[in-house]
Formats: C-alpha cells, structure tokens, sequence
C-alpha cells in the first residue's frame, strides 16, 4: 500500500501557528484560540468531534467516518497548538513507542 502523504497536517498546524499570532476576524481558527470560554471551548469541540467519529463507526458509514476524523484531528491540531505542543513532539513519541514495541 502506497504511503499517505501527511504534509498537509504540517501545512494546516502552520496555519493554526500564525492564527496565534495575528488575530483575523473572518478566521474559524481565531474565534476558537479567542473564544470567552477560553481552553474550554476547544476541549468542547475535540469532546463533540470524538463523540461525532464514534456515531459515524457505529454507523457504519465510511464517508462520515472520514468527515468526522478529519474534524477530530483538526480540532486535535487546535488543542496542540494552544497547549505549545508541536508535532515534532507527537512523531517523536510515536517512533519511540514504534522502536520499543517492534517486533522483528
Ligand atoms: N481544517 C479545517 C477545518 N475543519 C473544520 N473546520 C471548521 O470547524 C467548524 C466546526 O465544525 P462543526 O461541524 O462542528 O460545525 P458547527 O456545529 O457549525 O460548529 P460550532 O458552532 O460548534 O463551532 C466549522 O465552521 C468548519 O468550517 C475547519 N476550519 C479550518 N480548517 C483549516 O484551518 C485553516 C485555517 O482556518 P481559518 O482560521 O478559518 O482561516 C484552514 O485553511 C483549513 O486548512
């Protein structure tokens, strides 16, 4: 199976990166990073995203499947970016995980 080209979850943390640091108003993003309820209203979306991607499992329906794990993992990205955790990070623990665990 051929690899999956991830860089667009690199390109889109970039945007969420820049959104920290220059407020637009017409930005999805920056009413999330700007919202009153502060971190809460960012832990409500991954909540509300999770909860969405379960229903489409148990749904068995693979195009919403898709739709909502998509959202799930951008809103993941939004959590990351305002708690200043980078994806380095995440890879880093993912291959250290990798080599511990494989099995030759
Ligand atoms: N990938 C996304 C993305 N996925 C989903 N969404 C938005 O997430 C929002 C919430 O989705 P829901 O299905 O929960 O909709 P809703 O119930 O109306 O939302 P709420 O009222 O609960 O907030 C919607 O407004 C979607 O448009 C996204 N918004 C932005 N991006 C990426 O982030 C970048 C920056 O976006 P802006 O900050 O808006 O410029 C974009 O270029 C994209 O790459």
């Amino acid at each position: 199976m051929p690899e999956a080209d991830l860089s667009i979850l690199n390109r889109v943390y970039e945007i969420i990166l820049d959104r920290k640091e220059n407020y637009d108003e017409n930005s999805y993003v920056c009413t999330l990073l700007n919202h009153r309820k502060g971190m809460n209203k960012i832990l409500e979306k991954v909540g509300e995203e999770s909860i969405e991607t379960i229903l489409a499992v148990r749904n068995e329906d693979h195009k919403e499947i898709v739709s909502e794990s998509s959202d799930l993992i951008f809103h993941l990205l939004v959590m990351l970016a305002a708690n200043n955790v980078t994806l380095d990070e995440i890879a880093d623990e993912l291959s250290a995980r990798h080599e511990k665990m494989k099995r030759d």
